[in-house]
């Protein structure tokens, strides 16, 4: 069970992981070297490497970024406790960047904006590097995400938009559909997911297991 929790006033605040997730063998683990795996929350400084693996991820495949370079800074800037990067021996290798928001479904303004100090985070992209795709890292990933953010008090549940062939992979997570978007670009209709933070505390990630 998760107990750890932040005050109500320091919701969606700056509030970081205070101890990052190190999955090292210690006995392995040799001074100088970077960490095997760690999960971190993101920075600007980050933003290059997220826009790199963003790019690959969906410009070959649509055309079009969920993020643009400029809006990935500017959430990282904003709301960098809401972003989560998997980092293995420094390279990053998966991340998710959200926002705050504060309607019952996602708008097209939702795709620019980071309302602060409300319950519902928009999960904007979630991209594994194409090299390390089918691992079960997106899965994990997610799942750490939604973990920590149980720990945000104050935040009740996570919206995001997808396309239809990624809805089974959003309702393995335990998303839940809420019909079409309002959200479209040419050419692309988005399905609408949501996730409640509230309840499900000892879902497993592996339903099936
Ligand atoms: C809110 C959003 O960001 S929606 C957009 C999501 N991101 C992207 O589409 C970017 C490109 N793709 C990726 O980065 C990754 O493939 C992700 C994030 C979709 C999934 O991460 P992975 O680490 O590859 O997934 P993981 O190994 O945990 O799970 C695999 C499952 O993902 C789903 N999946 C992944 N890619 C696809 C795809 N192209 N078509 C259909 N299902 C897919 C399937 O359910 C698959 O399970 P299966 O192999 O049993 O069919």
């Amino acid at each position: 069970i998760m107990t750890q929790q932040v005050s109500a006033s320091s919701v969606l605040k700056p509030f970081f992981l205070k101890t990052p997730v190190r999955v090292v063998n210690p006995l392995r683990q040799r001074r100088h070297t970077l960490p095997a795996s760690e999960f971190r929350n993101l920075t600007p400084q980050d933003a290059i490497s997220v826009f790199e693996i963003e790019r690959e991820a969906f410009v070959s495949v649509s055309g079009e970024c969920p993020l643009t370079l400029k809006e990935v800074l500017n959430f990282l800037g904003q709301c960098p406790e809401l972003s989560l990067g998997w980092f293995e021996e420094g390279q990053l290798v998966a991340f998710i960047i959200g926002s705050g928001w504060d309607k019952e479904r996602l708008s097209q303004e939702a795709m620019t904006q980071h309302i602060p100090d409300n319950s519902t985070v928009h999960i904007h992209v979630l991209s594994v590097h194409r090299h390390c795709r089918q691992q079960g890292k997106g899965s994990i990933l997610l799942w750490r995400y939604l973990q920590y953010l149980r720990c945000v008090l104050g935040l009740h549940r996570a919206l995001l938009i997808c396309e239809d062939f990624l809805v089974p992979f959003y309702l393995k997570a335990g998303f839940k559909e809420k019909g079409p978007s309002a959200i479209s670009i040419p050419n692309m209709q988005f399905q609408e997911m949501e996730y409640m933070l509230d309840g499900q505390v000892y879902a497993r990630r592996n339903s099936g297991c």
